[in-house]
């Protein structure tokens, strides 16, 4: 049979899970169309591996070095890896391990917490807004952490059993982390330490858990269309081994290599709007493996549904005019953007 052979688009609503376990074709839905993707298409190839910053978290506080390593990895790249950050590598193995375990679960198990069409919470893939829409290859667990009285336990699932006490844990840690961030960001630009806290209020934590099954066809498909994430910024805690996220830089495709136990964080559209364009929000993409699953788990830290950010006052001068307008942030606001391939960050722009 051509291994190309598009079958129909009666695939919507499956699990990409269940398309990979039995793919001798790759449904026509899947399928790249590289006229529709900003920036190039060019892969990655072992020599562009981005030399991506590793900022060590235990000397933030201590070390002026390290706080402008950071400034400076966030100008120049929009995300850093970070070390030292305080969270165990056996914690951290648990968090994955339940991802996986998860993932592994019966068919009939995992739909137990199928997402609603029009809605990300819950486990699925792809919001659907047109037929044209190309889909992309992974599953998804998606969960809102925080703030606790907006979790929607219908979605969290039970078994394995410690999933819920771990992902409790883990968001705990993922607000802490959130906190050093702003603050050293903050205090990276001269700002009070507690600028960008204030300028965004409460933030929420949503745990989104990818699954990229192995493709026969890497080339053809993407895990995650390029993008840039809304949010203030996004905590990822990569797969162990298996590589695939990388970064527009400079017009080239570049891979994030994985280093052991670091969180790779990086700022959103939300942070670029709060720092007046200093922090440069990435776009990102992810490649699948012909070989190997990969698994990730991103927690995006957005503000509450339609609060308005803007840029704080303080790096609004004469010489550095505001540079976005304030915006009050939505899922449908985001979402009709990002499924048309566009930027939302540019309807944002003065
Ligand atoms: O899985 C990854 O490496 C990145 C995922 C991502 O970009 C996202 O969930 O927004
Ligand atoms: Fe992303």
């Amino acid at each position: 049979m051509d291994k190309c052979h598009s079958a129909p688009a009666n695939h919507v609503n499956k699990q990409v899970q269940e398309i990979a376990a039995n793919c001798h074709h790759l449904p026509k839905r899947y399928i790249r169309k590289q006229d529709k993707e900003y920036g190039p298409v060019t892969n990655a190839s072992a020599s562009s591996l981005a030399d991506l910053p590793v900022i060590d978290f235990s000397l933030l506080t201590s070390s002026p070095l390290e706080l402008n390593k950071l400034k400076s990895a966030v100008i120049t790249w929009g995300c850093f890896q970070a070390i030292n950050h305080g969270i165990e590598s056996l914690f951290l193995e648990k968090v994955r391990e339940i991802g996986k375990m998860f993932f592994h679960l019966s068919a009939d198990e995992k739909k137990k917490y199928l997402k609603e069409e029009k809605d990300v919470e819950g486990y699925g893939n792809d919001i659907v807004l047109s037929d044209d829409q190309v889909l992309d290859w992974n599953d998804r667990l998606y969960l809102t952490v925080l703030p606790k009285d907006q979790r929607k336990f219908r979605f969290w699932p039970t078994n394995p059993t410690n999933f819920r006490d771990v992902l409790d844990e883990y968001s705990c840690k993922m607000e802490l982390i959130y906190e050093v961030v702003l603050k050293s960001l903050a205090r990276a630009l001269n700002l009070h330490e507690d600028c960008f806290l204030n300028q965004f209020g409460t933030t929420k934590k949503c745990a989104r858990y990818n699954y990229y099954p192995s493709c026969p066809w890497p080339e053809r498909v993407l895990g995650v269309k390029p993008h840039a994430d809304s949010s203030a910024i996004t905590i990822l805690l990569q797969d162990e081994e298996v590589e695939g996220l990388q970064l527009l830089k400079d017009g080239k495709w570049v891979g994030v290599s994985v280093v052991h136990d670091a969180l790779t964080i990086n700022v959103g559209d939300q942070m670029e709007i709060g720092s007046n364009g200093i922090f440069k929000s990435p776009v990102h993409r992810v490649m699948v493996n012909s070989k190997k699953e990969r698994m990730t788990l991103a927690v995006f830290c957005p503000v509450l549904s339609d609060q308005v950010v803007g840029p704080v006052d303080e790096l609004i001068t004469e010489e550095t005019p505001r540079m976005y307008k304030n915006v009050a942030y939505s899922l449908d606001y985001f979402l009709n953007y990002f499924q048309q391939g566009g930027r939302p960050i540019d309807a944002c722009k003065i």
